[in-house]
């Protein structure tokens, strides 16, 4: 850094107000943190469903794309940090940035209101095209900004503390990764709730416009607040395009060492000082430390792959629990926030309580060793999935092997049926009975006969890898096959159907078309909860209710004494049970990957700041969180393609990878020295103001320069 800009820091460094011992300054960061994090963990806690239920793509796709945006978001702060440490500062980036976001956020809240192109006023919208395409454009918007200020926003609450508040400065750290995960809680909250409302401008539908607006608004608001609070920052001066000099300087070293690769040059202490020749001994130190720790971040995105398998694996493990909890009901994917509550507690007591208990004992807990220690935490957390995993799979029907099929016969016959099922014994079906449970068969071509008069044969050609039921109607010979669900229905929903005893049609609540007589409809599924379905043949009616609980299955059949009956007749037959495992017994699994996290992650985000040279601070801040990116995007690989045939065999062998992979670290670590890169850039530029080379070498790098752009102009001309 050129002296003059260092004396200019200096001085506005000593200008800050202070409170507490804090600047006041960072009061503005730790606000401006908490609003722009409920903004994004909202926008994300309803996208997956706005992909799904408003632009109506299938699971498949709306969970890739919703991946691949994270891992967007994720990448992005490589640019951040570039345009804030060559070019416009770490405020000015943070500012411009912000904009963009808060334009993203507004652009995605506009693609969601239905009513911009429901030219025909049915609820949906007429021009998807034109939905998608806003969609896509706000969620691009929003990757580069949210990423794009991500790594400024930390190293830049860090510059605000001076020499002496280096133990403010870690508190800080802490406090910021409070209100991330603050921001996170609330938002997370509140915007399904948002999006469970009704608006509209013709017809009321979900709405997204005001889940996706009050993400949008609080954008706006943490800009507001980052901005006012200008005039009390420590704001440093970017100096130049320093990642260009990083590469030109890397590239030279590494074709200098190439050049004297013989024998007969004397070695090097490191590969790096192959630059020595023509750039400065400052700027060679500067990325001998970042390549240091970028060289130790190589093994930590594998704690990422396990962390973020919260949101997908987790939540769809939670899908197959019950959320009873006997005062309140929780919804599987509400289980992610005991993250976030959890790390409102670990933080302080962590920092307050064990940390300083471990350095009292004597304990020498360095960041390194804290972010090993994390990561153990979250492999045992696996372990503890795995476990969790093992009793849920007790509970679980046997569900058919892609060779074998599963058949269940319905009898809606007035009367009882005994059927011939091959190698079983024969089955006696009572009427509005059906079958005890699935029968598996290996093969997919069988032959049933059934005791009517006469006697009726039917040769079946099941589908392999499928549960069926066979449904007989009161004209047995009319009997026909119905493919049933063969997993537990998404987001701990419930699946049922009804078959129509009635002799007429039957319209249904909840149901898309009206059910002709002897007719099954296809599944619809009901949340949790008691809920009541309304049957009606156009003259009569009656009202049935039942209470559900998660993940259950259920075939009604409808007798033809129905409304005579007021409902009461419709027998229900349970294809599914519901889940009976408690989500409760996923809190030890959260409780350690939170743990895990606080040692890891806020431990990451300290040390990364610490180790960097000062004009690389954002840099090294990217370098950590492009971990996250790598462990997204291995999530998408491994686990989405590459499943077991056991969930919880999968989850042994994430938490084995990653203690492997924190052996590696805790090696790696081992041979890390921990630096003061102040420290060290004081002692060279003092080494430099003595260096009779000094002078000489820039003086070649700069006719070099002059003679490069003379090169660049004559090729032009
Ligand atoms: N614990 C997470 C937040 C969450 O998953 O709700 C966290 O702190 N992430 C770090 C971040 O910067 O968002």
């Amino acid at each position: 850094m050129p002296d003059s800009k260092m004396d200019e820091t200096k001085k506005k460094k000593k200008k800050t107000a202070e409170c507490c011992g804090y600047p006041i300054s960072i009061f503005f960061i730790v606000v401006n943190e908490f609003c722009e994090r409920f903004s994004y963990y909202g926008m994300r806690a309803v996208l997956v469903l706005y992909f799904r239920y408003f632009l109506l793509w299938d699971d498949d796709l709306a969970t890739s794309i919703y991946h691949a945006f994270v891992a967007l978001c994720y990448l992005t702060p490589i640019l951040g940090a570039i345009i804030a440490d060559s070019w416009l500062g770490k405020f000015k980036t943070i500012i411009y940035l912000s904009i963009v976001y808060a334009v993203g956020q507004v652009v995605m809240a506009v693609s969601t209101i239905h009513d911009i192109t429901d030219a025909n006023r049915d609820g949906t919208p007429d021009n998807f095209t034109l939905h998608i395409a806003l969609s896509m454009l706000g969620l691009v918007l929003i990757a580069l900004g949210t990423g794009g200020i991500k790594p400024c926003v930390a190293a830049f609450g860090g510059d605000q503390f001076q020499e002496h508040q280096s133990r403010q400065l870690n508190t800080f750290f802490s406090v910021f990764y409070l209100c991330i995960n603050a921001g996170s809680l609330l938002s997370t909250l509140i915007t399904p709730v948002l999006r469970a409302q009704e608006c509209g401008i013709h017809t009321q539908q979900q709405c997204y416009p005001l889940a996706f607006g009050v993400p949008a608004a609080l954008m706006v608001v943490s800009l507001v607040v980052f901005i006012a609070g200008s005039g009390m920052y420590t704001k440093t001066a970017p100096e130049g395009n320093i990642m260009g000099s990083v590469c030109k300087c890397i590239w030279f070293a590494l074709n200098n060492r190439f050049r004297h690769r013989s024998d007969i040059y004397p070695k090097r202490e490191h590969w790096m000082d192959w630059a020595e020749e023509k750039y400065d001994k400052l700027l060679i130190a500067q990325i001998k430390m970042v390549l240091k720790v970028l060289f130790l971040y190589i093994p930590l995105p594998m704690f990422w792959t396990l962390f973020d398998q919260k949101g997908s694996r987790w939540t769809l493990q939670a899908t197959t629990m019950t959320g009873d909890f006997g005062g309140f009901v929780l919804q599987p994917d509400q289980m992610q926030t005991v993250n976030p509550i959890l790390i409102l507690t670990l933080v302080p007591i962590m920092d307050r309580i064990i940390f300083p208990l471990i350095k009292k004992c004597g304990l020498n807990f360095s960041p390194l060793k804290r972010m090993t220690v994390g990561m153990l935490f979250a492999a045992t957390a696996f372990i503890a999935a795995a476990l969790v995993q093992m009793e849920i799979d007790k509970t679980l029907p046997n569900f058919p092997s892609s060779s074998e099929s599963q058949l269940k016969v319905v009898n809606m016959h007035s009367e009882s049926l005994i059927v011939t099922v091959p190698s079983q014994e024969p089955l006696l079906i009572g009427s509005f009975e059906s079958s005890p449970d699935y029968i598996t068969f290996d093969q997919q071509d069988i032959r049933l006969a059934f005791n009517t008069t006469p006697e009726i044969n039917k040769d079946l050609s099941l589908i392999k890898g499928s549960r069926q039921t066979l449904i007989i109607p009161s004209e047995p010979a009319e009997m026909y096959l119905k493919e049933d669900i063969k997993s537990k229905p998404k987001e701990g929903k419930n699946a049922v159907r009804f078959v129509n005893g009635w002799t007429a049609y039957l319209n249904i609540t909840n149901l898309e078309s009206s059910l002709q007589p002897s007719e099954t409809s296809n599944y619809t599924l009901v949340s949790q909860g008691m809920r009541k379905f309304t049957l009606t043949d156009g003259i009569q009616s009656c009202e049935f209710s039942r209470k559900f609980g998660f993940g259950s299955s259920y075939t009604f059949l409808i007798p033809s004494d129905l409304f005579s009956t007021d409902c009461e007749s419709i027998k229900e037959i349970e294809d599914m049970q519901p889940n009976s495992v408690h989500m409760a017994l996923q809190i030890p699994q959260y409780f350690l990957i939170t743990t895990g996290e606080v040692m890891f992650s806020v431990t990451g985000l300290q040390f990364s700041y610490s180790q960097a040279p000062k004009n690389m601070k954002s840099v090294l801040q990217a370098g950590w969180l492009c971990t996250n990116a790598v462990g997204n995007i291995i999530v998408l690989i491994v686990a989405e393609l590459g499943k077991l045939p056991k969930q919880w065999a999968e989850y042994v062998l994430f938490a084995s990878l990653l203690v492997a992979v924190s052996i590696i670290f805790s090696i790696m670590a081992y041979f890390y020295t921990y630096i003061d890169p102040a420290e060290i850039e004081a002692e060279i530029l003092k080494q430099q103001e003595t260096d009779p080379d000094k002078k000489k070498k820039k003086e070649t790098l700069e006719m070099e320069e002059k003679e490069n752009e003379q090169e660049i102009k004559q090729t032009k001309i």
